[in-house]
C-alpha cells in the first residue's frame, strides 16, 4: 500500500504533468478546464499516477486506482470511447457531483454483524445489489472482453447485462457467466433487425430485454476525438467497417437474416413508444426500459405495460447538460409508485454511492466504467477486484447504516441537502 504522503505528493505530480499534457493544452477534456477540480476530484486525476500505478488487482485501495492502468495498457483511441462523455461533458461531472447532494443518515446500535447484502429481480436472486451495465465492444479494452467480464461476474454472482454492440456473442458470454444475463437491445431502425436480435436473445435464455432508449442522435464525444488524433494505429481489425446492425446480428450468430441492405447506425431515431409495444408483442422476455430520466416517461412506461426502468444517462454519453440520475432518482420512485422495480446506473463508484439510491427506492446499482478499468487495466483478475471492492464497500456501508439486508434501507436513511 501507498503511504499517504507519497499518494498526495504523487496526486500533485499528476497534477502538474496533466496540465502539461497535450490533453489539456489542445483543449481536450475541457470541462476539466485547466484548474484543480472543484468539489470532487476528476476520475482521471484522482488514482497515483507514474511510479505509484498498481501493479497487480489485489493493491487497488479503490476502483479508481484501475484507471490509470487501463489508460497506459489501452491504445488512446480506445481509452478515450471508454472515458468520454460528450460536448463540455456536464452531465459527466454531474453524475459524480449529484451524489454529494445526499447525506446518509445512519442508525446506530443495531447489531449488523450478520448481513445478506442479496437482491430479487425478476424473480432471481443475486447476491450483491451491484450490476453490470452493458458497455459496446469489450475487446477494445483486453482479447477476454466480454467473457472475462462475465467470469468475474459469476465470481461474486452479479447480475450481468450484454450489449447488442458486444465482441462475443449472447451464447458466449452466457456460457462463461454460468445463468442467463439480460441483453441490452440497440433498436436498429431496420424492425427486422430489431426483430432478429429479440429472437437470438430470447433463443440464448436471456430472461430480459433491456431496450437503450436514449441514444437516437449522434453525438460528440470530444474526448474521444482528440485522443483519436494522437493515435494512428491502423485499427481496422477493431473496427468493423460493416454497418452496426449487420455487425450486431452478425456477432450474436444470427444467421437466418438476410442483410443485404441493411444500412445505419446504432443511433434509431425512429425509436418510439409504438417500437416498444410492437417489442411486447413479439417476445415473452420482460422488458425495461434504459435511459429514463423522467418522471413522466416513468408513469409512460408503467402505462405501456413495461416490466422495469433503469434510471440511466448512459454514464453522461446519452445528451450533455443533463442532471445526475441519484438526481432524478427520488422523483422517478415517487412517479412510480412500487409498481415496476427501478434499479440505476451511471456514475456510481463507492458503497456509499449504492446505498444512497437503494435508500431512495432503486432495487439495484450498475457500474459501467470501473470494470472497465479493471479489464484494461489485468483483464478477468481485475473486473474480479473492481466488483469485490464495490461489494466490500457497500457491505460496510450498510452495516454502518444499521441495516442487515437491501430491503431495511428506506428514504429515511438518506437526506437530500440541494
Ligand atoms: C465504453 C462504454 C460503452 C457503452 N456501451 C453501451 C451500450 O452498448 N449499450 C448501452 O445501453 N449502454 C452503453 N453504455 C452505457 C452503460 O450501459 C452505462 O449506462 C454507463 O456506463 C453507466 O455509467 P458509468 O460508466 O459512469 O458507470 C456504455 C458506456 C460506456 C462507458
Ligand atoms: O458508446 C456507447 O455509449 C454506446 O452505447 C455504444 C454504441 C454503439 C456501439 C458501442 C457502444
Amino acid at each position: 500500500m501507498t503511504s499517504p504522503i507519497v499518494r498526495a505528493t504523487s496526486r500533485r505530480r499528476f497534477l502538474q504533468y496533466l496540465a502539461a499534457s497535450p490533453l489539456f493544452t489542445s483543449g481536450a477534456l475541457s470541462a476539466y478546464g485547466n484548474e484543480a477540480p472543484s468539489k470532487l476530484p476528476d476520475p482521471m486525476i484522482w488514482a497515483p499516477a507514474g511510479g505509484e500505478l498498481i501493479d497487480k488487482p489485489k493493491d487497488a485501495i479503490n476502483v479508481f486506482d484501475f484507471e490509470p492502468v487501463a489508460r497506459k495498457n489501452v491504445p488512446p483511441a480506445h481509452f478515450g470511447y471508454m472515458a468520454s462523455g460528450l460536448d463540455d461533458e456536464v452531465t459527466l461531472r454531474a453524475n459524480r457531483e449529484g451524489f454529494l447532494k445526499f447525506q446518509l443518515l445512519p442508525r446506530r446500535l443495531n447489531d449488523v454483524s450478520k448481513i445478506d447484502t442479496s437482491v430479487e429481480l425478476f424473480g432471481t436472486k443475486y447476491d450483491s445489489p451491484i450490476f453490470v451495465s452493458p458497455t459496446g465492444g469489450n475487446q477494445f479494452f483486453h482479447p477476454d472482453g466480454e467473457v472475462a467480464v462475465a467470469k468475474a461476474a459469476r465470481a461474486g454472482n452479479h447480475l450481468q447485462m450484454l450489449s447488442t454492440s458486444s465482441n462475443y456473442s449472447v451464447d458466449e458470454v452466457t456460457k462463461a457467466r454460468g445463468a442467463p444475463i439480460w441483453f441490452q437491445l440497440y433498436a436498429s431502425p431496420q424492425w427486422e433487425v430489431a426483430q432478429a436480435l429479440i429472437k437470438r436473445a430470447d433463443a440464448a435464455g436471456c430472461p430480459v430485454l433491456v431496450v437503450t432508449t436514449d441514444r437516437v442522435a449522434g453525438r460528440n464525444q470530444e474526448t474521444l476525438f482528440r485522443l483519436m488524433r494522437t493515435d494512428t494505429r491502423e485499427c481496422s481489425a477493431c473496427h468493423d467497417r460493416s454497418s452496426f446492425a449487420a455487425r450486431s446480428v452478425r456477432r450474436h450468430n444470427y444467421d437466418g437474416i438476410d442483410l443485404s441492405g441493411v444500412t445505419g447506425s446504432g443511433e434509431s431515431s425512429n425509436l418510439s413508444w409504438d417500437t416498444v409495444k410492437r417489442m411486447r408483442d413479439v417476445t415473452r422476455m420482460k422488458i425495461v426500459l434504459k435511459g429514463i430520466i423522467t418522471p413522466m416517461d416513468a408513469e409512460l412506461a408503467v402505462q405501456n405495460g413495461i416490466d422495469g426502468i433503469l434510471v440511466s444517462n448512459h454514464g453522461g454519453r446519452g445528451e450533455d447538460n443533463g442532471r445526475s440520475t441519484i438526481d432524478a432518482l427520488p422523483e422517478i420512485i415517487a412517479a412510480v409508485k412500487g409498481r415496476i422495480p427501478v434499479i440505476v446506473d451511471s456514475g456510481f463508484r463507492r458503497g456509499t454511492d449504492a446505498v444512497k439510491a437503494l435508500a431512495i427506492g432503486a432495487q439495484a446499482v450498475g457500474i459501467g466504467r470501473p470494470y472497465l478499468w479493471g479489464l484494461g487495466a489485468f483483464g478477468e483478475a481485475g473486473v474480479e477486484r473492481v466488483l469485490e471492492i464495490v461489494r466490500t464497500e457497500t457491505r460496510a456501508a450498510m452495516q454502518q447504516c444499521g441495516v442487515r439486508s437491501v430491503k431495511e434501507l428506506n428514504p429515511g436513511f438518506v437526506r437530500r441537502t440541494a
